[in-house]
This record gives structure tokens, sequence and C-alpha cells, in this order.
């Protein structure tokens, strides 16, 4: 088996009395899709905050490729690969979907100081390949007929997936999906589902996938680590996580 691409170990965040994250242990494999799920307010989001560089833990490890990120800021973090959604769609609303993607290609590509007042080939050609890049993504989620609207005027669905262009655009090695489903429709949904699969088929991209909807879940992850007030309480294949009793009765059985 190849060695993890994110490793987390012993994480803890503490928010004054309340610890959120209670010795959080997992790892993830190259191209594996793995999903973190419990009920509201179990600390999934604060997890996914501590490998983002959002929040310092207060105590654990979390490398990437065998090197440390813990407590890096967010841009360092995103420099070395690591992307996220939101629970909240966060997009330049005002923005239409094509200069979304081409803001978001900014790390990747960036002309030399003077180049874009001089309008020199180097930043003509860097330009193109922004747009070229930002097509390219707009057709893999079938957007390209939008690609001149506002942003904030997308339906809700689209604005989801512009977001994960957004993050694919970028070339990530790991990408954090934050509730991907929230707020979609069943067809939506298995879109989606099908969606997740292909990009790590197709562009090798590591998914770390915080999810409420247990079809997704069940249907497109490799493992799911359960937590439940900040613990961890089953870490395995979804059909060991199905049957596991604590699971059951802490999320399943409330459905
Ligand atoms: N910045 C913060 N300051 C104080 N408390 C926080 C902060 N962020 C999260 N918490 C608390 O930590 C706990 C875990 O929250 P978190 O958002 O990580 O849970 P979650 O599992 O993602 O929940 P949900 O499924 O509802 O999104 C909650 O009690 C929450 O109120």
């Amino acid at each position: 088996m190849s060695a993890p691409i994110l490793t987390v170990k012993d994480l803890s965040m503490r928010f004054g009395g309340l610890l959120a994250v209670d010795g959080i242990s997992f790892d993830v494999s190259p191209k594996e899709i793995f999903a973190i799920i419990g009920p509201n307010g179990a600390g999934k989001t604060t997890v996914f905050n501590c490998i983002s560089g959002f929040y310092k833990p207060t105590t654990g490890a979390i490398a990437l490729n065998g090197k440390s990120i813990a407590g890096h800021p967010s841009h360092h973090v995103a420099n070395e690969g690591v992307v996220r959604t939101f629970q909240n769609v966060r997009l330049f609303k005002s923005m239409t979907v094509l200069e979304n993607l081409l803001v978001a290609q900014h790390r990747q590509h960036r002309p030399p100081p003077l180049s874009g007042l001089f309008n020199t080939r180097g930043y003509r050609e860097s330009e193109q390949l922004k747009i070229h890049n930002a097509l390219k993504w707009l057709d893999v989620m079938e957007l390209r007929q939008y690609a001149n609207r506002e942003a904030g005027n997308l339906a809700y669905g689209h604005q989801r997936r512009l977001e994960i262009a957004r993050c694919m655009i970028t070339g990530p090695r790991l990408l954090m999906l934050d509730e991907p489903a929230a707020g979609l429709n069943p067809q939506e949904k298995k879109d989606l589902q099908q969606l997740i699969d292909r990009l790590r088929r197709e562009y090798g991209v590591t998914v770390l996938l915080i999810e409420h909807d247990m079809g997704l879940v069940m249907g497109v992850s490799e493992r799911i680590l359960v937590m439940e007030y900040g613990r961890p309480i089953a870490l395995g294949t979804p059909e060991a996580v199905r049957n596991d009793e604590r699971v059951i009765k802490a999320y399943l059985g409330e459905a």
C-alpha cells in the first residue's frame, strides 16, 4: 500500500472550555475518497479547519506527504496543494463564472511585475492559458453556457459545481469538500457522486469529504471516520461503519 498523502495524529482543538476535537487520528491514501461523518456539532468542520490552516490545532500532528503542515497558515497549506470548499458556497458573486475561474489561478500563473502594463508576450500567453484552463473546467462541470453570467445568479447546484471547479483548476493533491450535497436535489446529488468519482479517476485527486447525505457518503467513500462529541467512534469501510452499533445509535439511528 502506498504511503498516506495525509496523516492526522491525536488532533485536538479546544475553544475555551469546549474540546471540539478530541484525539482524532486517521490517514488518507493517495486517490482515496475518505469521508468524515457524525451528528451536528461533532467536530467535523473543525477538523477541516485545522487541516486547511484556518485553525491552529491545540495539540496533534498533521502531515501532507510526510511533511508537517499543522498550524501553517491557510495560504501556505493551499500552496502545498490542499484546497477546500465551505458549507456555505463562497464565490465572488458579482464576478462572472469565467472570472471566478480566472482569479482562482493567481497562484499558478503569476506574470512578472509590470508585464501587464506593457502587455508583453509572456503576459498575453499567461492570460490565454488561464482562459484555456477556465473553459476546460467549465466544460467538465457543464457550466460553459453560463460563462458570462454573474456567479451569484447561478442556480444553487451550479454554484456548488463552480466552487469545485475553482478548487480543481489549481491542480490540487487533496480536495476537501465540506457538505457538498447540502441544498442539492436528488438528481444533483447523483451527479455529484459521479463527479467526485470522476475527479479522482481522471485527475488523480484525493478527496476528503464531510457529508450528511448517507446515500452519497456510502456510495462514494472507500473509508469513513465517524465522530461524536469530538471523539472518533468508528473508522472503516462503508459496510463496517453501517453495521457498527455505536454508529447506528449515535448517528444513523437518528434518521
Ligand atoms: N470558532 C469557534 N469558537 C467556538 N466554538 C466553536 C468554533 N468552531 C466550532 N465550535 C464549536 O465546536 C463544536 C464542533 O463544531 P463543528 O462545526 O466542527 O461541528 P460539525 O461536526 O462540523 O457540525 P455540523 O455538521 O453542524 O457542521 C460545536 O460545538 C461548535 O459550536
